[in-house]
């Protein structure tokens, strides 16, 4: 596909450090941080005016979806967005915490593994045509996706453990992943999910469901992870031929791997030969670059992914790392943890350096490692504030475009409304649920009339400013769009 639509899960690690004793448990903590997600939308389970999706499961995780984007920047600039309300959810949770006469701080995570070894995670979604072949798909996108940590890992400080010495690893989740191919999420980790809810017309579409990915704090990582992928995925659609990497033990390689930072880590393929990472992310990225050149390129960030992946992949084989110590996140988090690890004369095992790796994912603009690198010149980033603040209120110009108008309208008349990803429906209008399967469309004349109805919204509704709307709320991200016009009388909606 030349167009398609991606949308990342966020899971983030949640933490209250009091200045003595033990923190809140994580529960409470979660349910201090959404007190205004349940204010704004009366449910932990929400979506938003900008079209994404704020959840609080069971757990005490909170989720971040994005809305469905079909530009790889405006899914980076979505994400950043999400961690800009987790840090705006945090502020206000911890100045809530205080008031009820606790101290301490709240620490909002964007990584994949607590100190307690829980593991929560960043899936991708990746719209496919059904007539991809699902066998072709895994035996070319398993392999990728396997090696993929060497050139977007989040990396890792890895305590000392039996007989494992303290060491730095190139992923978070690779040791919590269990199958290559499954449709159960939770209870076997699979690297893909199989599970089939397209959310678009499911006679032509599948929703490509990947769930190995570290979460990342460079927005260059990021856009070499999604924008390699998707690569991938087009050559696996055009039928370009790549089977030759399918591995013996999928599950033993992405580990083996994931622990050699040397990139040098023997596994075997199906055809009994041993190779390692850099050998498997080489032959493919060769044969995506013959086929670009072949093609052309489908969109204008194509030159960089490919710059990007052929640097990081020289920089392991190589092992001068410096060569993307600010672009790639296990290359920077390695250089910033050997920076302190020589300057304060610590061994890889000091419990320090194990901190220096949360901090690095903290959200927090101001305390957060990665974002104190950035400040100092010693990482990338190329997402703007002004395109983080416009994510956090402007859907994409996908389907997230009416589902935020919808929200938007119903929300400023009065009008309860229940939306997913497909579905709009006003709750005193149960019979005019209203599907758009079409993730790629920004209007729909149903939805239109049917809003036309809540009232004149011309002359009724005033957008606000986003400086009205930076006074209205906790977090940007949970405000309203529109005000009503002075003098605008709301008319009793109609009965069925
Ligand atoms: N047709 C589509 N193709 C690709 N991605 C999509 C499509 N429709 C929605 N998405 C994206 O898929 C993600 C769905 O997130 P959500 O957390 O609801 O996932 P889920 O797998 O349905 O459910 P859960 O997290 O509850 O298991 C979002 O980021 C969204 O933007
Ligand atoms: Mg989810």
């Amino acid at each position: 596909m030349d167009h398609r639509v991606y949308g990342v899960e966020t899971e983030f690690g949640l933490t209250h450090r009091p200045e003595t004793g033990r923190g809140l448990p994580p529960d409470e903590l979660a349910r201090y941080l959404f007190r205004p997600v349940v204010e704004f939308g009366r449910s932990s389970n929400i979506f938003i005016p900008n079209g994404s999706r704020l959840y609080l499961d069971v757990g005490s995780h909170p989720e971040y979806a994005t809305a469905e984007c079909d530009d790889l920047i405006d899914l980076i600039a979505s994400d950043r967005a999400g961690e800009r309300v987790m840090h705006d959810l945090a502020v206000e949770a911890e100045e809530r915490i205080h008031r009820d006469g606790f101290t301490g701080q709240v620490y909002v995570l964007k990584n994949n593994v607590d100190s307690a070894g829980n593991s929560y995670g960043s899936h991708e979604n990746y719209l496919i045509p059904r007539t991809t072949h699902f066998r072709r798909l895994s035996g070319i996108l398993l392999p990728f996706l396997v090696t993929r940590q060497i050139i977007s890992g989040a990396g890792r400080v890895v305590p000392a453990e039996d007989s494992r010495e303290a060491h730095f690893a190139f992923s978070q989740r690779a040791d919590h992943m269990w199958e290559g191919i499954s449709s159960a999420t939770t209870r076997s980790r699979p690297i893909i999910n199989t599970r089939d809810e397209p959310h678009a017309d499911a006679a032509n579409h599948r929703r490509l469901h990947v769930i190995v990915g570290d979460s990342n704090m460079s927005t260059a990582t990021s856009l070499l992870r999604y924008g390699s992928t998707d690569l991938v995925l087009r050559m696996i659609e055009a039928g370009v031929p790549i089977e030759d990497f399918e591995l013996e033990n999928p599950i033993a390689a992405i580990r083996a791997i994931s622990h050699d930072i040397t990139g040098r880590a023997g596994v075997r393929t199906r055809n009994g030969e041993q190779v390692t990472a850099v050998q498997i992310q080489r032959g493919i990225f060769q044969r995506v670059s013959r086929f670009i050149s072949e093609h052309g390129a489908h969109h204008e960030h194509v030159d960089q992914i490919l710059e990007l992946w052929e640097r990081a992949l020289e920089a392991v084989e190589s092992g001068d790392h410096s060569l993307i110590d600010q672009d790639i996140d296990w290359a920077i988090k390695k250089r910033l943890v050997e920076d302190v690890s020589n300057q304060r004369g610590l061994g890889m095992d000091h419990p320090r350096l194990e901190q220096i790796d949360m901090a690095y994912h903290d959200v927090n603009p101001d305390r957060g490692l990665f974002h104190l690198l950035v400040r100092r010149g010693r990482a990338t980033d190329f997402v703007t504030d002004e395109q983080v603040t416009r994510a956090m209120t402007t859907p994409p110009p996908t389907r997230a475009a009416i589902r935020g108008e919808f929200l938007s309208t119903a929300r400023v008349y009065g009008a309860e409304c229940t939306v997913d990803w497909v579905h709009h429906k006003l709750t005193d209008r149960p019979l005019e649920a209203i599907m758009v399967k079409d993730p790629f469309a920004q209007h729909d004349e149903r939805i239109e009339s049917l809003l036309d109805r809540l009232g004149d919204r011309k002359n009724h509704l005033r957008e606000r400013s986003l400086h009205e709307r930076i006074q209205q709320g906790v977090t940007l991200a949970l405000t309203d769009k529109y005000s009503l016009a002075p003098g605008t009388v709301v008319p009793e909606p109609p009965l069925i």
